[in-house]
């Protein structure tokens, strides 16, 4: 959701980061990483593979330690099973032959909070209906997993995130796999879920492209390096040379951003 840049300066961030070092193996992986995410924002994670876009989702929901710096999420620090976050891992097509039903996949985003499994409860299923509801997905509730298609399977990572009724969603690249019409309506469904909860969501992706028109900022990381702005203000070649450290040419046709000259 666009936020003016006023509105935006009132607000209290929901993710802020100061000067974030973390090193894996003897490895620096982010370096002197800062930002601030606010409420109800939509930011787009982008970077070539192995820059770190996974390990600061990782940071966020406390499954790793920066090495050096600090990490606030909704004014405190990360920590396991915060229900404040909903998130959707990356996640491979699932078997066709998997058992398990649309409904119940979902509900998996309630274990480990109040309502774990062995709670079967009318609160639990209205939960899980609502969610259903919100992502488009109560026509397909009973239908074996396995059996959906990938963006259809997307939208019930999507409904398990939300049963929590977090404040920060974090989407680990949920357009992978997804052809052109599917992408489109997986951007306008988190854009809708960020305008009507006021909820933040960071969402991971190989390709600006199909976020362009719903996006608030860009975080790029490169080389352990972050940038983040508008689309305009980080998709430059000028920016992501900087970044890169390394000549890179951002080309524009037919209304879609190119990045040439790096492995994206
Ligand atoms: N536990 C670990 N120990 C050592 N290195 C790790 C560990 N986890 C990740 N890495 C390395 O950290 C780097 C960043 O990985 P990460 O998965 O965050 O990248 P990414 O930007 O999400 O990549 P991709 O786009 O390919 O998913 C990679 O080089 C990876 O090999």
């Amino acid at each position: 959701m666009k936020i003016d840049a006023v509105e935006r300066v009132a607000l209290q961030p929901v993710v802020a980061l100061d000067h974030v070092q973390v090193r894996l193996s003897g490895r620096t992986i982010l370096d002197d990483v800062s930002l601030t995410i606010n409420e109800g924002e939509f930011v787009a994670i982008l970077g070539p593979n192995g820059a770190g876009k996974s390990t600061l989702l990782k940071l966020l929901l406390g499954l790793i330690k920066p090495s050096a710096g600090s990490i606030t999420i909704l004014g405190q620090p990360p920590r396991r099973g915060n229900s404040g976050i909903g998130y959707a891992p990356q996640h491979r097509v699932l078997e066709a032959e998997l058992a398990l039903r649309a409904r119940d996949v979902v509900g998996f985003g309630l274990d480990g909070h109040r309502w774990g499994p062995g709670w079967p409860s009318r609160r639990r299923n209205s939960l899980i209906e609502q969610a259903l509801e919100e992502v488009g997905a109560l026509h397909f509730a009973n239908a074996p997993v396995g059996q959906l298609s990938g963006g259809e399977q997307q939208r019930l990572l999507i409904a398990q995130a939300l049963l929590t009724n977090p404040r920060l969603l974090l989407l680990d690249e949920p357009l992978a796999n997804l052809d052109l019409t599917r992408e489109k309506e997986i951007v306008a469904l988190v854009d809708s879920i960020c305008r009507s909860r006021q909820v933040s969501a960071l969402l991971v992706s190989h390709d600006v492209n199909p976020l362009l028109q719903s996006i608030d900022r860009v975080l790029y990381l490169a080389n352990g390096k972050s940038t983040i702005g508008t689309p305009d203000e980080v998709i430059n070649s000028e920016t992501l040379t900087r970044l890169y450290n390394s000549p890179v040419e951002v080309v524009h046709a037919l209304g879609r951003m190119f990045v040439v000259g790096v492995e994206n």
